[in-house]
């Protein structure tokens, strides 16, 4: 535990000296991308995709991210597995000997080791799998490149993971045109898992996957969870499917982490009025269930020069003074709910049905 830092706004440090489930604690993270302007590419500021975003994932949990487009939820999913260097901040992550390492500050040869843990599943099945390549070859590469199998026993582990997913191990020989959506997403999943990973990022892993394929997709990863006891980053903008496979869920606005909660007390107590917002125009199966819908005044925040105090205080029907002029602090108003609103304490917001 020395490499946790001392100086965050808030508790996360404390909880994770407390509870030893956390697998990954995310401190202040941020990323800022420079924009360069002109011939000679002058720096002319950042987008502040990432900014100091604080939030922690236990072991065998699903954290949901959800926020609307252009929000930082790949970003951020990139940031934490360092596929993209965070500007600052710490990425904590649990080692198998139960330490807390800063993946932040692994040289690449440390990083490498981490690899096999922390793996990625695509949105996109259609181009995420090399054309070129059979099941056998992709499902087998990351084995190979790690050094972990070859030969005949790398042939039985490909088996085993593409049978592991719900694939028959017969068209292992086959190229992934010869699949459909779904069964593309299983190759990539088995690809995945591979190197035996502990805690993987899904980047809206089912959304470009019809309603029907996107639920057993959805079961797959849920099964494969409780068997292989994995932790998820479960990135989706579709607030259904993030009620469905969350265990706690949070909740991005340009840039900025401004909720997280366990689910039903998320979709059921909001706290920030950019969740109670984001839940009223959740589609319900019962139309005479629908809350109020509630229209957001005015364009989501430009990262490039967001505006001051809290961001979402321009589109906020609470907004007052304070709003306007101070950075509301990340703070925890509940156990496993944190949220930063000024008003936070005050307000009581419409919840959604749960579906
Ligand atoms: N490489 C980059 N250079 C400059 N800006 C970037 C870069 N990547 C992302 N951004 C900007 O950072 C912000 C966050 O983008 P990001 O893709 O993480 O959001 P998102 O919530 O995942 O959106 P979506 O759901 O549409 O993928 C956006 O304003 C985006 O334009």
């Amino acid at each position: 535990m020395s490499q946790v830092r001392e100086s965050t706004a808030f508790d996360v440090v404390r909880v994770s000296k407390i509870k030893n489930d956390i697998i990954l604690n995310v401190q202040s993270l941020k990323k800022y991308f420079p924009i360069r302007k002109g011939f000679f590419q002058r720096m002319d500021g950042y987008v502040k995709a990432v900014d100091d975003v604080n939030f922690y994932i236990r072991e065998g949990e699903t954290f949901g991210l959800v926020g609307e487009s252009g929000c930082g939820k790949t970003t951020l999913g990139r940031c934490v597995l360092r596929a993209i260097e965070p500007s600052e901040g710490a990425t904590l992550f649990r080692d198998r000997e139960g330490q807390m390492r800063d993946l932040n500050k692994l040289d690449a040869k440390e990083l490498r080791k981490f690899r096999r843990d922390i793996q990625l599943i695509f949105q996109d099945p259609y181009s995420s799998l090399n054309p070129r390549m059979t099941v056998q070859n992709i499902v087998g590469e990351p084995l190979i490149c790690n050094k972990l199998a070859s030969g005949e026993e790398l042939r039985i582990r490909v088996r085993q993971l593409v049978e592991m997913v719900g694939l028959n191990s017969r068209h292992m020989d086959r190229y992934p045109h010869a699949f459909s959506g779904g069964q593309r997403q299983r190759i990539g999943i088995a690809r995945a898992l591979a190197t035996n990973p502990r805690f993987v990022v899904c980047d809206e892993a089912v959304s470009a996957l019809d309603v029907s394929v996107q639920a057993q997709i959805l079961n797959l990863l849920q099964d494969l969870q409780k068997q292989l006891g994995l932790s998820y980053l479960f990135i989706s903008h579709d607030l259904g499917v993030i009620q469905h496979i969350s265990d706690r869920v949070g909740v991005m606005y340009v840039g900025r982490m401004v909720e997280t909660a366990r689910t039903e007390d998320l979709f059921m107590r909001p706290r920030h009025p950019y969740t109670e917002a984001l839940l009223s125009a959740k589609p319900v199966p019962d139309p005479r269930k629908k809350v109020e819908r509630i229209v957001l005044a005015g364009e989501v925040a430009n990262p490039a020069n967001p505006p001051s105090g809290c961001y979402f205080h321009p589109r906020c029907p609470y907004a007052q003074e304070i709003c306007r002029s101070e950075k509301p602090v990340w703070r925890p108003v509940s156990e496993d709910h944190f949220v930063a609103c000024h008003r936070a304490e005050e307000l009581t917001l419409q919840g959604a049905q749960l579906s």
